[in-house]
């Protein structure tokens, strides 16, 4: 029942013809033509070339359902990663791949296909309704009302029988966030795909997690969705017979090769004509009345023993005639048959002109990505306690050890300038870590849904720069306020705000640091080794040790955005103070910055910049920092590289 209401909708029945007549317009019968497709990688040991896939040729045609099936490791994921150019991390693809008999445009291509990967990869703080919402919201045409958007919505929760858990959390059990369980996570990803109707749909094992009623009702989604005008390739793990019913077109997969690719229903005859009769279907079998495997058990079975023979066997046959192209043609005219009769979609010429739907504005994304970040914070509140009071916890302890510090020569200049020291030292190290552990779980998410097409790289980045920046600026604005109360510095209200100001693009910096290690190194381990390397580095570099720098290394204290924040904090408390010495001499706090007086341990910090110019060149470094990551975000992404 529900099902149908998902294809009644895609027939353009339910929602306004205008309105989905824009996107079907592109949902022409795509065919998918790929022939000697290689896939080679570099041994990160010995650096030699491992192929991975070897010369696989094949079609997958409109309407039919294509399985690709294999033992594990047999190459699937990569082939359907080739075919749906989603390659990332490196290697080397060879081969031809068409589309309606023209060269496949990647961008085009991306724009009319989905790729539902073996990896949910979903945010966990939304519910599945929300998670299905954002995606109708970015990917369906800016044109398409958003009551329609919803509508399409709530025909994939039905269709997708989601309804029982549309309001749960996605969840994520490392988080400590429970959550939807893995067959309906799989649901989910399938149905942020289907939100486009995609014209072309890549599925890696939808079936995996699921119990064999709810793989069956997948399978059968996806057969309903190949049927109406659809191109769609899978991978399956361990079918069952009824799904095994389902398939149109079969490719075997053995060590990267193929063994067999053709009409499923032709695939029993090829074995036995390769000496492999199915028990199940051999006449005289020895099991008598009791059921023999399944084909593909029995495919599976017969790789294991004689799946190099079966590969050559293939590859002579194909070179002799392009028997299997012949058939499949032979196969669609049927199915292409079977669907008038269906009463499906009236067959359109396949065109070689795809069309794109116009995606929705810039702002947009930015908006929609901005709200789904913020429900981050509030949906984990244990994430934003931890925070908080990790923040407040720093604070208090920098107030105890420093607590109200005197206004004696002898201490009070080394006490204000070391809790300043430490509190920086803090304040370089926890964001920049933060932020290299959280870029980890929003590289998936982001490479997933760029991939998707969902949005750009660069709505993410200002979407996250916009909530993530007042987060920060919440945080050290609160360390602030309790160290520099307990700690005593100057009672001004206007050195307090200049202290805070300091403090906060301190603090942003230094996230922003932490991103970049993240962005380069790709993993948070690595990430967090970097930052600690960079951060030592530009602490030693800075502040009182500036003397002790090497000359060749001064040129580190120009660009340390600590040289600056010091300076700019030191002059401000030291400037506003009179400190007393010991016979009761009052000695101005102005002299001891300014190293009019002897010994006067400050001379390193004063690099000659006002108050007002170090908080300048401070900003510009947080800025431009920013601006780097955002660069290094943006060709890493290009290079498919995030
Ligand atoms: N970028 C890569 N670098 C090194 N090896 C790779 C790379 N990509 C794939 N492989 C290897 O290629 C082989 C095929 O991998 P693939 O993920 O395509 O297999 P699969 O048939 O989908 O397996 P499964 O069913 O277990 O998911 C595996 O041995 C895998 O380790």
């Amino acid at each position: 029942m529900a099902s149908k209401q998902l294809c009644e909708e895609d027939g353009s029945q339910e929602l306004g013809s205008q309105e989905l007549g824009e996107e079907d317009g592109s949902q022409e019968p795509v065919s998918l033509t790929f022939s000697n497709i290689g896939f080679s990688v570099k041994d990160r040991r010995t650096g030699a070339t491992v192929q991975i896939l070897k010369s696989i040729s094949g079609t997958v045609t409109a309407r039919r359902l294509m399985v690709i099936m294999g033992s594990s490791g047999a190459g699937k994921t990569t082939l359907l990663d080739v075919l749906a150019c989603n390659l990332f991390g490196g290697g080397t693809v060879s081969g031809e791949v068409l589309v309606n008999g023209a060269p496949r445009n990647p961008r085009e291509f991306s724009q009319i296909s989905c790729y539902v990967t073996q990896r949910d990869v979903l945010l966990a703080s939304s519910t599945v309704r929300e998670t299905l919402l954002i995606a109708a919201l970015l990917k369906l045409p800016r044109t398409m009302p958003t009551a329609a958007k919803v509508a399409r919505v709530d025909a994939i929760i039905a269709d997708l029988e989601l309804e029982g858990c549309q309001h749960t959390l996605i969840g994520d059990e490392v988080m400590g966030m429970k959550g939807i369980s893995g067959g309906q996570r799989r649901r989910v990803s399938v149905g942020q795909e289907l939100v486009k109707s995609p014209n072309v749909l890549f599925v890696d094992e939808p079936t995996s997690g699921l119990d064999s009623e709810m793989a069956v009702s997948l399978v059968d989604t996806l057969v309903r969705l190949a049927r109406q005008n659809r191109t769609v390739c899978t991978t399956i793990h361990q079918p069952n017979s009824y799904i095994t019913s389902k398939f149109d077109d079969f490719m075997l997969l053995h060590a990267g090769s193929v063994s067999y690719f053709g009409p499923w229903s032709e695939s029993v005859a090829y074995f036995a004509s390769q000496g492999c009769p199915c028990p199940q279907f051999a006449s005289g079998s020895i099991l008598g009345s009791r059921p023999g495997p399944l084909p593909t058990d029995f495919y599976m079975a017969t790789l294991k023993i004689r799946g190099d023979e079966l590969v050559a066997a293939w590859a002579e046959l194909e070179q002799a005639s392009p028997k299997c192209l012949a058939a499949l043609e032979a196969g669609e005219a049927a199915a292409v048959t079977a669907g008038r009769e269906a009463g499906g979609h009236g067959m359109e010429e396949p065109t070689q002109e795809l069309h794109a739907a116009p995606r929705v504005s810039w702002p947009y994304q930015v908006h929609v990505l901005s709200g789904r970040m913020l429900r981050m914070w509030w949906r984990n509140p244990a994430m934003l306690v931890s925070e908080v009071s990790q923040y407040a916890f720093m604070a208090i302890f920098v107030g105890l050890v420093y607590l109200q510090v005197s206004d004696n020569v002898a201490t009070g200049i080394h006490d204000r300038a070391a809790s300043m020291w430490v509190a920086m030292a803090i304040l370089s190290s926890t964001p920049s870590y933060t932020s290299a552990v959280i870029w980890d779980k929003d590289r998936l998410l982001l490479r997933r849904e760029t991939q998707q097409g969902m949005y750009n790289v660069t709505a993410w980045f200002a979407a996250k720069t916009a909530t993530t920046w007042p987060v920060e600026i919440v945080q050290t604005t609160l360390f602030c306020v309790v160290m520099y109360w307990m700690v005593g510095f100057v009672p001004s209200a206007a050195a307090f705000f200049i202290f805070v100001a300091v403090f906060c693009m301190f603090q942003l910096t230094s996230e922003t640091i932490g991103t970049m290690c993240a962005i380069v190194c790709g993993n948070a381990t690595y990430a967090i080794l970097l930052c600690t390397f960079v951060l030592i580095f530009l602490l030693s570099f800075s502040g009182f040790l500036v003397s002790a720098v090497p000359v060749y290394f001064r040129w580190i204290t120009k660009i340390s955005y600590l040289t600056y924040a010091y300076a700019a904090v030191i002059q401000n408390e030291f400037t506003r103070i009179d400190l007393t010495t010991e016979g009761g001499e009052t000695v101005s706090g102005t002299a001891v910055y300014n190293s009019e007086r002897s010994g006067s341990p400050l001379g390193p910090v004063n690099n000659g910049l006002s108050i007002a110019a170090n908080m300048a060149v401070l900003l510009g470094i947080t800025f431009g920092t920013r601006a780097l990551a955002f660069v290094l975000l943006f060709a890493l992404h290009k290079l498919k590289r995030l």
